[in-house]
């Protein structure tokens, strides 16, 4: 646990450099005034004879010296618009401290928020399959505030610690004895609320556990809110949720019962030992009242901050969770990048020249040879030594029954995820780590069930061609059948769809997703059929932009409805993971006992039903 403390420390050394020793300073300086300011207000009045403090007054002979030369009035008008000076000067500090607080913090959290961005988004495919999403949003959005508050809480303890030493200094100067006794005090009440900070930290693990079953919770619940709303499952989920609430409520009230408690122990425990102090003072030691007045003043200034810095600990400590759980998230990130390369600690510049890379050049084949391919956790293969061969500017269907690894194949060849063994070569050459950015640039792809974000067509085409012409962009429409259907929509182009906007239906999101992956220039257009029965309009619609494309474009088709690859030059049939049958389309249908025909005749049976 305080490894990753002393892990955020050097990382917030290493983000805000010198600024931070600026900020320790500066922390000194108020110490400093605060001290002067408020210690010597009374010892200054008794210097020029308001008071009288005895012993325990200031002997700077040279400041009485000074002092008398001035009348009175003038004395004490002199000390106290020094006082105010002093006082509006570490006020002024203390604003422009609070801001460079501010300003460190904020740096830090942008610092924290993109690189646990960045690392996420550059993490490999696999990295994904094993994680839910809504633990990145919890992540990014709670457990990092809670990250970014408890370095605030670290700098404001630093910065408390910094005017306790002042001021023990201080108070030494005025008093030893006093201030020793009132140090071991504080001491003791602090061996004592120790086990505190233990609890502090066991809420705050509740409080990780909390939030993050709630956001798992809440965003599966809107995820399948359809199937919560056609089976009536409201009542259930609202039971679950209000379960959820009670539970962090509780969380919240028992830190709060914590810190409330331990304060109110500091509270008590300050009223028992001043009393203790005073009755001790005057009736054992009979110590004159002006140095009964230097004890209050001392215990007073002292106190709470002893009560400041136990209140702090018990923050920090239940904020170490979140410090743990986003170190553990980029520690899994770091393992699990893409691309090896590049600066560790600055994961966004590893984005950023990825971004850069030029297409490939493809031009011949893709060969995959006795490739094997097992998902974690899996003891099965889904992939077993699976041989085949893509030729370029020609267009391949995968086909095969449910599970039986066709999508597996294709993120092996798009190198979305490694093989286990076996290669997959690119125009002869094995595709390597330095390669698979440049070959995954020359790939467009449309998923089976395409994601468009929550903006305007125009927007969403300019993704991935933020300089794509009005020209260019309705070509890529027409190609993909869209112009007519984007042309009827309220404002065009300008039309907001996705989330919140207009609904598309999933053959007008799927040629949509067609057009902006053709916008790209692809070499290779991989395309994930949709399972779900599009119109046969939509199907022929489809179908048509890719007899265009054919000889052009490599085009790469997950076929599950068979009709649709009629003038596929090549089909590769997968069953259980293996290829079972691979050849022109023409070739694997005139086999009467391959899968090829089962598979047509089921779904010619099928569709006569
Ligand atoms: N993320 C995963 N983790 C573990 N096993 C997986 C994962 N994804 C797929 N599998 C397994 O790998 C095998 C092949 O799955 P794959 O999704 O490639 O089949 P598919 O032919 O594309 O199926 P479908 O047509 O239904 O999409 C299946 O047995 C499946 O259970």
């Amino acid at each position: 646990m305080k490894s990753e403390l002393h892990y955020f420390m050097r990382k917030l050394h290493h983000t805000t450099g010198p600024v931070l020793y600026w900020n320790v300073l500066g922390m000194v300086c108020i110490g400093l005034m605060e001290g002067i300011g408020i210690y010597m207000l009374v010892p200054m009045l008794s210097l020029i004879g308001i008071f009288d403090m005895g012993s325990s007054g200031i002997h700077l002979p040279w400041l009485s010296n000074f002092l008398h030369q001035f009348s009175q009035h003038n004395q004490l008008m002199l000390v106290l618009f020094t006082f105010v000076l002093i006082v509006s000067g570490q006020a002024w500090m203390q604003r422009l401290q609070t801001m460079r607080n501010v300003r460190i913090q904020q740096q830090f959290i942008r610092t924290l928020r993109m690189e646990a961005y960045s690392a996420i988004l550059m993490a490999k495919w696999s990295f994904f399959l094993q994680k839910r999403k809504s633990d990145f949003n919890h992540i990014l959005t709670t457990e990092l505030a809670r990250v970014s508050q408890g370095t605030s809480i670290l700098l404001q303890m630093a910065a408390s610690l910094v005017f306790t030493a002042i001021q023990i200094g201080l108070a030494f100067w005025l008093s030893a004895r006093l201030t020793a006794l009132v140090l071991v005090c504080g001491l003791v009440l602090f061996f004592l609320l120790r086990t505190f900070v233990k609890r502090a930290k066991r809420i705050g693990d509740q409080t990780t556990e909390f939030s993050q079953a709630y956001y798992n919770g809440i965003t599966e619940h809107f995820n399948g809110i359809k199937d919560i709303k056609s089976n009536m499952l409201e009542h259930s989920h609202i039971h679950w949720f209000d379960r959820m609430c009670r539970q962090i409520e509780r969380n919240v009230v028992q830190f709060s019962q914590l810190n409330t408690g331990t304060q109110l122990i500091h509270r008590v425990s300050a009223a028992f030992i001043i009393a203790a102090f005073i009755y001790l003072s005057l009736r054992v030691m009979s110590v004159p009242p002006a140095s009964l007045l230097l004890i209050i003043l001392i215990f007073s200034r002292l106190w709470p901050r002893f009560t400041a810095i136990q209140s702090n600990l018990e923050y920090i400590s239940s904020m170490l969770p979140a410090f743990r759980i986003v170190r553990e998230l980029q520690v899994q990130t770091e393992n699990s990048r893409e691309i090896s390369e590049g600066n560790a600690e600055e994961p966004q510049s590893a984005a950023t020249s990825a971004y850069a890379v030029e297409p490939m050049d493809f031009k011949e084949s893709i060969r995959c040879q006795d490739i094997y391919y097992r998902y974690e956790g899996n003891d099965s293969y889904s992939l077993f030594n699976v041989c085949a061969s893509i030729p370029a500017k020609s267009m391949t269907a995968i086909v095969g029954k449910s599970g039986a690894g066709k999508s597996t194949f294709i993120d092996l060849i798009m190198g979305l995820m490694r093989p286990e063994s076996g290669s997959i070569q690119i125009d002869g050459k094995p595709l390597t780590e330095e390669r698979l950015l440049s070959w995954r640039s020359s790939i467009g792809y449309v998923s089976q069930d395409p994601f468009l974000f929550h903006t305007s067509i125009r927007e969403n085409l300019r993704l991935v061609d933020p300089d794509a012409s009005e020209e260019q962009m309705w070509r890529a429409l027409q190609f993909s059948a869209s112009a007519l259907f984007v042309r009827r929509l309220p404002q065009g182009m300008d039309t907001i769809i996705g989330d919140r906007g207009l609904r598309l239906s999933g053959g007008e999101r799927q040629r949509l997703v067609l057009a902006r992956a053709m916008l790209r220039n692809p070499s290779v257009l991989v395309l994930d059929e949709a399972t779900s029965a599009l119109d046969s309009e939509n199907e022929q619609y489809i179908h048509e932009a890719l007899e265009r494309l054919k000889g052009h474009v490599t085009i790469i088709v997950i076929a599950h409805r068979l009709s649709t690859i009629r003038t596929a030059d090549r089909v590769i049939v997968l069953e259980e993971g293996r290829v079972i049958q691979e050849g022109g389309y023409q070739q694997l249908s005139a086999d009467p006992v391959g899968t090829f025909s089962r598979l047509l005749n089921m779904q010619a049976g099928a569709a006569g039903q």
